[in-house]
C-alpha cells in the first residue's frame, strides 16, 4: 500500500475502535459490522444487494489485486455501506494496461473504506462477541463520540433495506423457448437472473411489494424467490406472497427467499453470533451425504426445532449444522440458504438451477401455469 494516506477509524459497540488509513471517499458511514472469508471476489461481494446496511471485513489479507470489471458485478451499485480491509492492492502498474483500480472504483462509488486495519483481531473479535454494529470515519473525532455514534446505529430489522434494492417496477428478461419464470426480486444477484436466462426461461422480475395475485396473475410457470437484505422476520410483505404462492405455481426460495418460505410455513428465524460468509462453506447434502463446498452471505438462519413436519431438512452446514436447504414434504417447493449461482465461489451447485427449471417444465400444463397459456414474458 503506498504510504502517506489520510487516517480513518472504525469503532464498534463495545468500544472498540481501528485505526487505519482511508480508502475510497472521504467521509463517514456506519452499518452492522461483517465479515467474510472469500479470497476471490471482492467486486461480487460488494455488489451483492444482501449486503445492503452492512460494513464488510474481508479476512482475506490482500484486496484488490487483480483490479476491477463490469463482468464481476451483481447489481448496479455498491450496495456495502462501507469496506475494512488489511492492505488495498494500489499498484496501478501491477495491473493488465485497461483494468481499473479498486480504489477508483471504490472512489467512483462513494465508498467509504479503511485499509491497514488488523482485521485477524477484529475478525476474532467479531467471532467472540458477535456482529456488532460499527462507525466508520475519515474525519478525526473524539473516540468516545466515536462509540457513541456506532451505538445509534439502527438494527437491521428497523431499516426498510428491501425496498432500498427491489425495482420500482417489472421488467422482462430472456426471450429463450424455456418457461416463464417470475424473480421475487427482494434485491437479487444478478447472477441468479443469469443463470435462468442462460437456462432459456423467459423471466418477468417484480418488485418486492408484489402481491401472490399479482405475481399469479402474469402466470408464471415458476416463481424464484430471491436473496436479499436485513431481518427476514421484518419481511411481512413477501412472507404473506410466498403464504400465498405456496401450492399454486413451484417455488424456489435462495438465501432470504429460503429463510421466507419457512417463515410463511410459521418457522422462525434467529440471528445468528456472526453469520456465514465466505465462498468456502461446507454443506452436506442429506440424502446423499455428499459434501458441497458452497458461497454463503447470511446473518440469519431458520430455526430447525421450529420447521413444520411438511418441511423436509435437505441440506446442513457442516461447520455448526445450519439449516443449508430443505424442500416441502408434497408440494413442489424447495430452498438453499447457500447461493447456487455461485458468485464468488464454487460452481458445484448451479445444477440446482437446471432441477428447478426442469419441476417447472414438468408441472406445466396443469394450473395456472400452464405453457400453453402463457401470454408473454
Ligand atoms: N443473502 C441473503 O439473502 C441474506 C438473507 C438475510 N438478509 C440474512 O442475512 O440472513
Amino acid at each position: 500500500m503506498r504510504a502517506g494516506r489520510a487516517p480513518a477509524w472504525l469503532a464498534l459497540e463495545d468500544g472498540s475502535v481501528y485505526e487505519g488509513v482511508r480508502v475510497g471517499r472521504d467521509g463517514e458511514t456506519s452499518g452492522e459490522v461483517v465479515f467474510t472469508t472469500v479470497q476471490t471476489g471482492y467486486q461480487e461481494v460488494l455488489t451483492d444487494p444482501s449486503y445492503r446496511g452492512q460494513i464488510v471485513v474481508f479476512t482475506q489479507p490482500l484486496i484488490g489485486n487483480y483490479g476491477t470489471s463490469a463482468c464481476d458485478v451483481e447489481s448496479g451499485a455498491v450496495q456495502v455501506r462501507g469496506v475494512v480491509m488489511r492492505e488495498l492492492a494500489d499498484d496501478p502498474q501491477a495491473l493488465p494496461p485497461g483494468v481499473g483500480s479498486l480504489e477508483a472504483w471504490l472512489t467512483e462509488h462513494g465508498v467509504v473504506g479503511i485499509a491497514g486495519v488488523d482485521t485477524r483481531s477484529l475478525v476474532r473479535r467479531l467471532r467472540a462477541r458477535g456482529t456488532m454494529r460499527g462507525f466508520l470515519t475519515s474525519r478525526p473525532i473524539e473516540r468516545s463520540e466515536l462509540v457513541e455514534r456506532s451505538r445509534r446505529v439502527p438494527e437491521l430489522g428497523e431499516q426498510s433495506l428491501i425496498e432500498e434494492v427491489s425495482p420500482a417496477a417489472p421488467y422482462h428478461l430472456g426471450e429463450g423457448a424455456g418457461p416463464h419464470v417470475v424473480v421475487l426480486d427482494l434485491g437479487v444477484k444478478r447472477h441468479i437472473l443469469l443463470n435462468l436466462v442462460e437456462r432459456g426461461c423467459r423471466v418477468t422480475v417484480v418488485p418486492s411489494h408484489f402481491t401472490a395475485q399479482q405475481i399469479l396473475a402474469l402466470r408464471p410457470q415458476g416463481v424464484v424467490i430471491s436473496n436479499g437484505p436485513g431481518d427476514p422476520a421484518a419481511a411481512r410483505q413477501p412472507i404473506a406472497t410466498v403464504r400465498g404462492l405456496l401450492g399454486q405455481v413451484p417455488l424456489f426460495g435462495i438465501c432470504l427467499g429460503h429463510q421466507l418460505l419457512g417463515l410463511a410455513m410459521g418457522a422462525r428465524t434467529y440471528r445468528m453470533k456472526f453469520g456465514h460468509r465466505g465462498g468456502n462453506h461446507p454443506v452436506q447434502e442429506v440424502k446423499t451425504g455428499r459434501v458441497y463446498i458452497t458461497t454463503h452471505n447470511h446473518g440469519y438462519a431458520l430455526d430447525e426445532s421450529s420447521l413444520p413436519p411438511e418441511l423436509i431438512v435437505t441440506h446442513r452446514s457442516l461447520n455448526d449444522g445450519t439449516v443449508e436447504g430443505m424442500r416441502h414434504r408434497d408440494l413442489p417447493a424447495w430452498s438453499v440458504q447457500f447461493h447456487p449461482e455461485a458468485t464468488p465461489g464454487p460452481r458445484e451447485n448451479v445444477h440446482l438451477f437446471d432441477a428447478f427449471v426442469a419441476t417447472v417444465g414438468a408441472h406445466s400444463g396443469a394450473g395456472p401455469g400452464a405453457a400453453g397459456s402463457h401470454r408473454g414474458g
